[in-house]
């Protein structure tokens, strides 16, 4: 965690006009997204606005009537109501049927929004799934995913945004024409009083967005302090460690910093906008003025007064807020602009075309050539100048010490990654040439940071072949397989016990039987190849001799890498490789490298000496 950084430099954060005329493309395909999202709700949210748009001149112009009727009726010797109240009841008709496409509009707005809202939480989780690991890994990665993820509430925002503007911009036709049949220089005078204020806001809109993106990194900081002070998996090493006072402090600074870098911009931000506020008040007042003195000279009737003062006045209205909405609809495309970013990202690790099916029965193994690999941004080779195969049915146990490259192999045998340097080939193909989705099912791998789904027990199984979640008896002979049906047989639900304390009823479970329950996964599977890479550390010794014990029987003639920091479990396997500084210093059978009396010898005698 970093503690104390200087303020963040938002200079390049800032956007420019161009940026933000260019930012409006993205709205097309936006669109798109709404109208994918639901084609009938789109349609029926378009009519109801435009109906709703025509009711403001409709109403202004009932009103002028109705006040030039009740002049005309006070000065007339016989009064006759009727058509006064005819235009009050269509008044009254009007007012009712504005308010009821008002709440039809918010109602469809917000309904369209929640749809939305899922329908692009799913895609992102659907393009996500399709990245490779090493861009998980990566943090400008992330911050993109930060993004993204919170368009997807704040573009709902957009959506009805764009859609007011629509309604608005007609509203303000309607209005505009009514008002220019009078006095088209009102219409001037409106713009002169209204444009400081678009631009003021145009001004803060930016400074607020340059501000937001600058921060991204430190509000998923922000996330990570929030989750690791207050989260069931982090709870106990924060009280053992007494954390909670490092990590209020770092959420306060963190969150102070946000408080005042924000407190500044909306206070100019408020300041600039009571001014021209004021200056737009101006404008209409000098319009009232001089609309009022024509009403005294009687060149304009006081129904028309009303009627171009309350048109005047909602037109300011609305295009205030249409010019203010333009900034934050642009704005709103910059952000989207991130949005669209995170699905250009493409993975690397992609299925070839005219991609092999994986060989039913491995032939010749897995040869690596020369492979190394390099993680990104790294300046180290995790693996170098590896060459070596891995024959068919044979068991590899991988030794070395930590950070030797252990993992980072077999990640590059289930093509997690593909190597930087050098190539690995199956059967004299280059594994790149096979169907991904035929590798994955056929290279099965347990790993030492397995996940402890909050989920049931049997469940917790299954995810090592999803496909067969229902599949009850192969999930209890996979739990047998790995030694967990005793662990099920102790536990109240047996195979429906809730595992993990995070949901109620859950189940804890010790470290050793998480592991158990972890490796039936990989029975789940008729993987060729099996790996695990340390996943039973934290059983204790005979159980993990039994278990590989087991593991070696039960895969007999199916290729298997192990990762085991233990020599007991190591001597098992046919042959081992030694791993130093990512390259291979030696490989051979237990007694070949005992004999050799090199790195593994000593390494071996190093752990046996721990136990004399
Ligand atoms: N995601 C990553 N990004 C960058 N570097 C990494 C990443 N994962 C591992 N490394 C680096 O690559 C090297 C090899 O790591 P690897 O996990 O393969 O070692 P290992 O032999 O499995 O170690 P251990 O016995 O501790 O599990 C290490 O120097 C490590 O720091």
């Amino acid at each position: 965690m970093k503690t104390n950084r200087p303020p963040k430099n938002t200079i390049s954060n800032q956007v420019t006009l161009k940026e933000r005329f260019d930012a409006l493309r993205n709205l097309p395909a936006f669109f798109k997204l709404v109208w994918q999202t639901s084609r009938w709700m789109t349609i029926v949210n378009a009519v109801l606005r435009i109906t709703r748009s025509a009711m403001p001149l409709g109403l202004l112009y009932v009103g002028k009537l109705i006040i030039d009727q009740v002049v005309t009726i006070s000065h007339a010797p016989v009064k006759d109501m009727t058509y006064l109240w005819e235009l009050v009841g269509l008044e009254f008709a009007l007012a009712i049927l504005t308010d009821t496409l008002s709440r039809a509009v918010t109602l469809m707005d917000s309904l369209l929004g929640d749809l939305f809202s899922n329908h692009t939480s799913v895609k992102i989780m659907e393009h996500a799934a399709t990245l490779d690991l090493d861009q998980f890994e990566d943090s400008v990665f992330y911050d993109k995913l930060e993004r993204a993820r919170q368009q997807t509430v704040g573009r709902t925002i957009l959506l009805s945004q764009v859609m007011s503007q629509v309604q608005d911009l007609i509203t303000m036709g309607f209005l505009a024409v009514g008002l220019m049949t009078f006095n088209p220089w009102l219409i001037v005078l409106l713009l002169i009083a209204i444009i400081p204020a678009f631009l003021g806001e145009s001004y803060f809109n930016d400074q607020s967005y340059a501000l937001t993106r600058g921060q991204t990194p430190e509000r998923r900081e922000l996330d990570y302090i929030r989750y690791l002070g207050a989260s069931d998996e982090t709870a106990k090493e924060v009280k053992i460690f007494d954390l909670s006072g490092f990590i209020i402090d770092r959420f306060r600074y963190l969150s102070n910093k946000f408080y005042s870098d924000n407190k500044v911009l909306a206070i100019r931000r408020s300041l600039w906008g009571t001014f021209f506020a004021v200056l737009g008040s101006l404008g209409y007042y000098v319009a009232y003025v001089v609309i009022i003195i024509r009403t005294v000279n009687g060149s304009v009737t006081i129904g028309e007064l009303a009627f171009l003062a309350g048109s005047f006045r909602q037109l300011r209205t609305l295009l205030e807020g249409i010019l203010t909405r333009f900034t934050a609809v642009s704005q709103g495309a910059i952000y989207l602009r991130d949005f669209f970013e995170f699905f250009d990202i493409v993975p690397k690790i992609k299925q070839a075309a005219n991609a092999l099916p994986f060989p039913k029965n491995i032939q010749q193994g897995f040869a690596f050539e020369n492979v190394g690999f390099r993680y990104v941004n790294a300046d180290k080779w995790a693996n170098r100048h590896l060459n070596f195969t891995l024959y068919p049915g044979e068991k590899l146990a991988l030794v070395g010490e930590n950070g030797a490259g252990k993992t980072t192999l077999v990640k590059l045998l289930a093509r997690l990654y593909d190597p930087t340097e050098g190539r690995i080939l199956l059967d004299g193909i280059d594994l790149r040439q096979y169907d991904l989705a035929d590798l994955r099912l056929n290279v099965g791998i347990i790993f030492q940071d397995y996940l402890r789904y909050q989920m049931t027990f049997a469940q917790n199984i299954a995810v090592g072949k999803i496909s067969e979640q229902d599949n009850r008896s192969l999930i209890e002979n996979s739990a047998r397989q790995s030694l967990a049906d005793v662990l099920a047989a102790k536990l109240p639900g047996a195979y429906d016990q809730q595992l993990g304390k995070r949901f109620a009823d859950g189940v804890e479970l010790s470290g050793g039987e998480w592991q158990k329950v972890a490796l039936a996964r990989a029975y789940m599977r008729d993987a060729q190849l099996l790996i695990l890479d340390e996943p039973t550390s934290a059983l204790d010794a005979r159980a993990e001799y039994n278990v590989f014990e087991r593991f070696a029987e039960l895969t007999k003639g199916k290729s298997a890498v192990l990762i085991s920091h233990r020599f007991s479990t190591v001597r098992m396997a046919d042959r081992i490789l030694v791993l130093e500084k990512g390259e291979l210093v030696e490989i051979g059978s237990h007694e070949e490298l005992l004999l050799k009396g090199g790195r593994y010898a000593e390494l071996f005698d190093l752990q046996a000496a721990g136990y004399r």
